[in-house]
């Protein structure tokens, strides 16, 4: 049942319009003591009225508060319960509908490149995002010149990293083998749903799930990103295409939809984390002498403390989770985190950029 302390806590997530451009973050860190956000729980579900072309709203772990009206409350009760249907196919649409609902579940993540000509074309993708590179307000025209510069500078390196491990990214069957195990999941607890993946930076892109969504005449939509934690330049950069994509649409304004914004604090991913160090510690010869080194992706500095990017202070309390659980686990060993550096780009890093090349 919904009430007034979860609908305030992190996680909780209110959908009609999605705000996720840097200009909305609160200039704060996440505040701590997250909430452990179960999916079956979403039901803070604001529907977009016709007259409002806003796109989706994510209120989520930046401390916004949540507070759906009481008639809204109900929108996702009746999944679990008006379920008969039983889907053992995601082509077999017509067993997809729950009621007169038909359920989708987007997945959201970066994409990767197939093959080693794919890389170029993917770096230019990734970098004419300005969430990736942002440019001074009176340089946006440069974006693409400079999206197709770096990406044909940085290619070469890029495919060697690749054809180390295969010639291409494996981003896209993992995520989707993820997205079949949660059909499936989905399915088992009675809410037989379709489960897209749309992918920021290559096939499938993200315009081809929505297009695909529509087609399936989905009138439900739960939208979640795949990166535990809440980045401007990851989850932002694809909840931020997805309201330009929903802002034009008459169809996806009346869908139904709701944000996961992050769930790094779920406690079945904490649960997995420890599981996965504890299992790794019995390899060496004496365990406890180990240090654990957590190495996480870095972002630009000025997007965390300017910006008010969440992912740094998420980061972080998603590791004292990990650690907590260890610990109950009788496993005390020290830990460090790192930051690998940050890719993203500065405008004095671009000058310095072209004037090395
Ligand atoms: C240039 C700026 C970049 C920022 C900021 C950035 C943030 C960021 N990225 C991930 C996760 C992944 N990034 C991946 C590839 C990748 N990322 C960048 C640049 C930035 N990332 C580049 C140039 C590339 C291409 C590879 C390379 O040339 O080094 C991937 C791998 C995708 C795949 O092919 O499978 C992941 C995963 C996070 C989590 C993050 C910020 C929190
Ligand atoms: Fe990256």
């Amino acid at each position: 049942m919904w009430s007034s302390s979860q609908a305030s806590t992190r996680g909780v997530v209110e959908m009609g319009r999605v705000e996720a451009g840097p200009s909305h973050f609160p200039k704060r860190p996440a505040p701590r003591n997250p909430a452990r956000v179960n999916l079956s729980r979403i039901h803070a579900v604001k529907p977009c009225s016709a007259g409002d072309r806003s796109g989706i709203s994510v209120k989520c772990n930046l401390g916004w508060s949540s507070q759906p009206s009481p008639d809204l409350r109900h929108h996702f009760t009746g999944y679990s319960s008006a379920s008969e249907a039983v889907l053992t196919s995601q082509s077999d649409l017509r067993k997809l509908f729950v009621g007169n609902e038909k359920i989708g579940v987007l997945l959201l993540n970066l994409g990767g490149p197939e093959t080693l000509d794919d890389v170029q074309p993917f770096l230019f993708n990734l970098f004419a995002d300005p969430d990736i590179i942002r440019l001074p307000r009176l340089f946006r025209f440069l974006q693409k010149p400079l999206a197709q510069f770096i990406s044909v500078v940085r290619a070469p390196k890029s495919k060697e990293g690749y054809a180390s491990i295969g010639g291409g990214s494996p981003l896209r069957q993992i995520t989707d083998a993820q997205a079949e195990a949660l059909r499936e999941a989905l399915c088992e607890k009675d809410v037989p749903s379709k489960v897209y993946v749309g992918m920021r930076y290559w096939h499938p892109f993200t315009e081809e799930a929505i297009e695909q969504i529509k087609h399936d005449g989905i009138t439900k939509l739960v939208v979640l990103p795949l990166y535990p934690q809440f980045s401007i330049s990851t989850s932002g950069s694809s909840l931020r295409l997805l309201e330009s994509i929903f802002r034009e649409d008459e169809y996806l304004v009346n869908m139904q939809h709701t944000v996961i914004p992050s769930w790094y604090q779920r406690e079945g991913y904490i649960k997995a984390m420890a599981t996965l160090i504890e299992n790794e510690l019995k390899n060496f010869p004496e365990p406890q002498k180990v240090m654990i080194f957590f190495s996480a992706h870095g972002v630009p500095l000025a997007y965390v403390e300017e910006a008010g990017d969440p992912y740094k202070a998420e980061m972080e309390e998603c590791i004292d989770l990990i650690m907590e659980e260890l610990e109950k686990r009788g496993i005390t060993n020290p830990c460090t985190l790192a930051y690998q550096v940050a890719g993203a780009l500065s405008i004095n890093q671009i000058w310095c950029l072209f004037f090395f090349y």
